[in-house]
């Protein structure tokens, strides 16, 4: 069974990395992804200056996933270019950097300083980064949303992506894939960051769970499974020349055929990689490769996009 990923213009030798904010904060959480059995390495969403980010408790896992307000703890756009420089990127492994710059001008110097240092590493914008006061996430406005590609892909001629918040209606479907159909140079999508302002309860404690925004945070996990897997079918559909990143809900192989199935190129885990450490790596692989073995598929290509209709 062949599990490798060819996308690019690199290949990875499993579609499995962790999902942006999981085991990748310090170079040693970045180190244990790297000599762990992931095929790739993804940094935490960075800003120019370092974060503290909120108070704890700011994460919580129940049964079913996880809540989070982390706030952007990072230790700032230099410290994961550094880590990028002294990478070995000859040992197979892509690292990825998420950036998430609290203003446009922040993305833009922290993409124009990774364009001048000319480094294998690929760039995942995430558009759930701060909008202006009083206006939505990047990802729920298409207007600033189009400034922010338009004025990315002046400055950035690699390859790039972003990490795109969880959508619900058609509309906003088509009318983001519209948008981003407009830029060559952004080469992927991934589908979907955490499930905005969920707010889980205590019913024993009478309270919420983490400590910022009076309990509200993104949810990850199995709560999210079938919305992240409606949004890798809709943008691998609707998208042109593209690769989707599956990233949500995934604890088994099981979840990651899913998503490949859905038309994923790669997938992230999170929450799992949160709650179980590096070895979910392996074992996920593992039981890719039996579910494969099982259903006499030999690679991934033998069944990606080919989720059936009725
Ligand atoms: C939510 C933001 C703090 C604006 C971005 C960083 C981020 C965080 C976070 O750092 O709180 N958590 C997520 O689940 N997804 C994210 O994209």
């Amino acid at each position: 069974v062949d599990l490798s990923v060819s996308w690019l213009g690199l290949t990875m030798a499993n579609p499995l990395y962790n999902a942006s904010g999981v085991m990748c904060r310090s170079v040693t959480e970045l180190e244990q992804v790297r000599h762990s059995a992931a095929g790739a390495v993804i940094s935490k969403s960075c800003t120019l200056q370092p974060r503290d980010g909120n108070p704890e408790p700011r994460y919580h896992a129940t049964a079913l996933g996880s809540i989070n307000s982390m706030g952007l703890p990072n230790a700032g756009y230099a410290y994961y270019r550094d880590y990028a420089r002294s990478y070995p990127y000859a040992q197979g492994k892509p690292l990825f950097l998420s950036i998430s710059g609290m203003t446009l001008e922040d993305n833009l110097s922290m993409l124009a300083d990774l364009a001048s240092s000319a480094l294998p590493c690929i760039p995942e914008v995430n558009l759930s980064c701060p909008n202006l006061p009083g206006k939505p996430q990047l990802g729920y406005d298409p207007d600033a949303c189009a400034i922010t590609l338009a004025e990315i892909s002046r400055i950035y001629s690699g390859p790039f992506g972003v990490k795109l918040p969880p959508y619900f209606d058609p509309v906003h479907f088509s009318q983001m894939a519209d948008l981003l159909n407009e830029f060559v140079g952004l080469r992927f999508v991934t589908c979907i960051n955490s499930i905005g302002n969920g707010l889980v309860i205590d019913p024993d404690t009478e309270s919420v769970v983490i400590k910022p925004k009076d309990g509200l945070g993104g949810l990850g996990g199995s709560y999210v499974l079938p919305t992240a897997l409606a949004n890798v079918r809709e943008f691998a559909r609707l998208l042109h020349g593209k690769h989707v990143v599956g990233c949500g809900g995934i604890n088994s192989g099981r979840e990651a055929f899913m998503h490949i199935l859905a038309g994923a190129t790669a997938v992230q885990i999170g929450t799992c990689l949160y709650e179980e450490g590096e070895g979910a790596f392996a074992r996920i692989l593992d039981e890719l490769r039996a579910l494969m073995l099982q259903k006499g598929y030999r690679c991934l290509d033998d069944f990606r996009g080919k989720l059936k209709t009725l």
